[in-house]
């Protein structure tokens, strides 16, 4: 039975905050994530058939490959989802294979919903016990950021982290995100976070947002800064989506020692040989750091 709301309020964090382990696991590994997005289409170039057995094995090879290189792993939630309740016992397997291989887990299932349903959100992917909970998860803020709360909450009780979107990779995160001018949705979102974030001591708090690697000049455009959010930048778009190393700098100039680089299609079209996938992760790492 989850613990009571109550009962929670009184006891002691149970671990290390994911802002640190994660700021440490950047150190000492480099600031990659490999996603692991097991497309019907990848699944086939791997030779392995699109269902849940398929599934477990490309799953499992990419953890077997970059556990003990990547910063971070972040499963693609739908992409399990879409085999139902099999699919997502091979994510609970995924994510207790990453735990056993020492890398960090994203589940990258974007949730948002009103706060009392976003507690029963936050129970899955946050608490301990939870047979799906990862050590961060990302969440969607476009129902109001303080929706958010129940996630923010257990994730900094059980040492867990959350990323919440503020400019999304996709082009058409703009029509919502760019939205208000010099007082942007997303220049609110940043705040919001960095504000969040006042809770936690150390180089990264455990509210981290998602910036797409794609986005250009849209920080300067739009007057944000994320320096002062204190919380570790997941960027996707690196690879497949069009964005390099070197756009990574352009796009977050001083803010970048805290970009998580993340990329899926990118390192995976390298698979399925453990090597190759390990080569292709090893590559854009260096390009990350060089
Ligand atoms: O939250 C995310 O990770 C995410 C946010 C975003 O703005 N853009 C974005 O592409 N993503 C996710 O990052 C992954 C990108 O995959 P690739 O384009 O194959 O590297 C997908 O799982 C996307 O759902």
């Amino acid at each position: 039975m989850p613990e009571s709301a109550a009962t929670r309020q009184t006891q002691q964090p149970v671990r290390e905050s994911f802002g640190s382990r994660l700021a440490a696991a950047m150190v000492e590994r480099g600031p990659l994530c490999v996603g692991i997005d097991p497309h019907p289409g990848l699944l086939a170039d791997w030779g392995l058939n699109d269902d849940a057995a398929g599934l477990e094995r490309f799953s499992l090879t990419v953890v077997e490959a970059v556990g003990s290189l990547a910063a971070a792993v972040k499963p693609q939630v739908a992409l399990y989802e879409r085999h139902g309740s099999a699919g997502m016992a091979v994510l609970e397997r995924t994510l207790a294979a990453s735990a056993e291989a020492g890398v960090l887990s994203i589940a990258d299932a974007k949730r948002g919903d009103i706060g009392s349903t976003m507690a029963a959100y936050a129970d899955a992917w946050l608490r301990d016990g939870s047979s799906l909970a990862a050590d961060s998860v990302t969440l969607s803020p476009y129902l109001g950021f303080e929706s958010l709360r129940p996630a923010l909450d257990l994730a900094a009780h059980y040492g867990r982290g959350v990323f919440v979107l503020a400019l999304t990779s996709n082009p058409e995160g703009k029509s919502v995100q760019h939205v208000g001018g010099d007082d942007s949705v997303a220049r609110r979102i940043v705040a919001a976070a960095a504000a969040e974030n006042q809770r936690y001591d150390g180089a990264l708090g455990s509210v981290g947002l998602v910036v797409g690697a794609t986005i250009g000049s849209a920080l300067k455009d739009l007057d944000i800064e994320l320096g002062p959010v204190r919380g570790a930048i997941l960027a996707p778009g690196l690879g497949a989506q069009g964005a390099t190393p070197a756009d990574l700098r352009a796009t977050f100039g001083g803010a970048y020692p805290q970009v998580l680089a993340t990329s899926s299609r990118g390192i995976l079209a390298a698979g399925p040989s453990v090597a190759a996938l390990r080569a292709a992760a090893e590559e854009t790492l260096a390009g990350l750091r060089s």
